[in-house]
């Protein structure tokens, strides 16, 4: 059954999203990418966003992250409405609050992938909680701190991509595809960090296509037509979860 209102509350929840609605027009053509999708995400929970294309996740997620304003509703991350606001003080609310890990990764050409590591630490201005080069060991890329993006390989490009994410210490991590095309060793070791960052109280939300990385979720939110339906990770029954309401 779908119902576009999926919420639960609870002074636990990090990463809020009431009523979202997200309109496009390119010329003639209008759609409506979201339509009143809410949901919340605990702190130390991982929650997987799953739906076939053009369904509204990566609407969703770039608006989630301040990267996107939504036509309508709001967003929350620790109680600091993040929606509707100028893209400056989004930029510096993400960079306290906020890891992304996009598709087309997000590593800067010029730097070293160490450099592109301390970026967000620098511009968090928090006191990061891990090094650079811990995150990198972490990832499995440690020997490789010094190359620049373009020598990297794939695999190697996620494990930067998420380290980069993770950097300053983030309470939500949204991540687009974060195993996407890596071979099984390389999804797992990813799929590892992300379930540590959750343990350690993050709140992570994650859209994939990934069986592997739905079974690790506590929760599913599968989104179809640019409406949401909460519904427990079919791999992992006990676990924490909600039901549409
Ligand atoms: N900038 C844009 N202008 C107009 N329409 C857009 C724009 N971005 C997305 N859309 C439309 O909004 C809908 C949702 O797109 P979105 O990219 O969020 O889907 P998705 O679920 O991430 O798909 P996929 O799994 O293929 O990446 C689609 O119909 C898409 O064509």
């Amino acid at each position: 059954m779908r119902n576009p209102t999926v919420v639960r509350s609870g002074d636990e929840d990090v990463l809020t999203a009431r009523e979202l609605y997200r309109f496009y027009r390119a010329g003639e053509e209008e759609t409506l990418a979201l339509r009143g999708v809410s949901l919340s995400v605990r702190r130390g929970e991982t929650v997987a966003v799953v739906g076939p294309s053009g369904a509204g996740k990566s609407t969703l997620l770039a608006i989630l992250a301040g990267l996107d304003e939504p036509s309508g509703g709001e967003v929350r991350v620790d109680g600091v409405r993040v929606s509707h606001r100028p893209e400056t003080e989004r930029a510096r609310l993400r960079s306290r609050h906020i890891g992304v890990l996009l598709q087309t990764r997000n590593l800067l050409p010029h730097l070293s992938v160490r450099d592109n590591v301390r970026l967000p630490q620098q511009a968090g201005g928090r006191k990061p909680t891990v090094t650079a080069d811990e995150l990198l060991a972490q990832a499995g890329i440690g020997e490789r701190s010094h190359a620049l993006p373009r020598q990297l390989s794939g695999g190697e490009l996620a494990r930067a991509g998420l380290a980069v994410a993770l950097a300053n210490s983030p309470s939500v991590l949204l991540a687009d595809e974060p195993t996407g095309e890596l071979d099984g060793e390389t999804e797992q070791l990813v799929l590892t960090m992300l379930r540590q960052r959750a343990a350690e109280g993050c709140a992570v939300l994650i859209v994939t296509h990934s069986a592997e990385a739905v079974r690790i979720a506590d929760r599913v939110i599968a989104l179809d037509d640019g409406r949401a339906t909460d519904r427990p990770s079919s791999a992992a029954p006990g676990r924490t979860h909600d039901a549409a309401r």
